[in-house]
């Protein structure tokens, strides 16, 4: 792995090109068997609307969102456990979240062209003091960073393949979101699109 120096931006640490090409390709192939185990599918908002990533999860327990709430649950919607969180992911955690705890969910979104996620803030955890940490593969995404209160100023950032971003301390509850990726701009998945990765303490 390489060195960890990040750049600081509102308590959000960004360690651009923490993972090497190598890294990278091989996270790709655990994920791979991850979704073998616990397919993707699109998850539907409370409120009845399809979000544009499709999610899938590893780890004890997956963040899941349908006409019930939003959630964490032991099981896939289809029914099976989620698969151990990969061991590639795990070294991640342990090089930068600066936390005893181990994480219990790492949520795998997917998004293919066009898709998004809106400033949200990731408060279902029980545990607020570990960070949630984020792992981008594949195509660029545009990072929106704001605040912990709704409004007020945001910025953004580029998030390329092989970076990670760890959301603690004062960053733990600032709102957040994805506004639009580069679709087709890596060339480490073959269909293109973004892989993003969050790891969790979620009890
Ligand atoms: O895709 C990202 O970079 C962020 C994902 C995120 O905020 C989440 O899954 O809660
Ligand atoms: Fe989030």
């Amino acid at each position: 792995m390489a060195m960890a120096e990040f750049i600081d931006r509102r308590g959000f640490r960004i360690y651009h090109d923490f993972l090497d090409r190598a890294a990278q390709e091989a996270l790709v192939g655990a994920l791979r068997a991850c979704l073998r185990v616990a397919p993707l599918y699109q998850p539907v908002t409370p409120r009845g609307q399809k979000m544009s990533v499709r999610m899938s999860a590893a780890g004890r327990f997956g963040w899941i969102t349908d006409r019930r709430g939003y959630r964490y649950e032991e099981r896939h919607p289809d029914g099976m456990a989620w698969p151990p969180i990969p061991a590639e992911v795990m070294a991640i955690w342990e090089a930068v979240a600066d936390c005893t705890r181990a994480p219990e969910c790492c949520l795998i979104n997917w998004y293919g062209e066009g898709a998004r996620m809106g400033l949200h803030q990731d408060k279902d955890e029980a545990d607020c003091a570990c960070p949630v940490v984020s792992v981008s593969l594949g195509d660029e995404g545009l990072f929106r960073m704001g605040n912990t209160e709704r409004g007020g100023k945001t910025e953004s950032v580029w998030l390329r393949s092989g970076d990670v971003v760890a959301m603690g301390g004062e960053a733990r509850l600032k709102h957040h979101g994805v506004d639009r990726i580069r679709f087709g701009s890596s060339t480490l998945l073959p269909q293109g699109g973004r892989i993003n990765l969050t790891l969790r303490v979620v009890t």
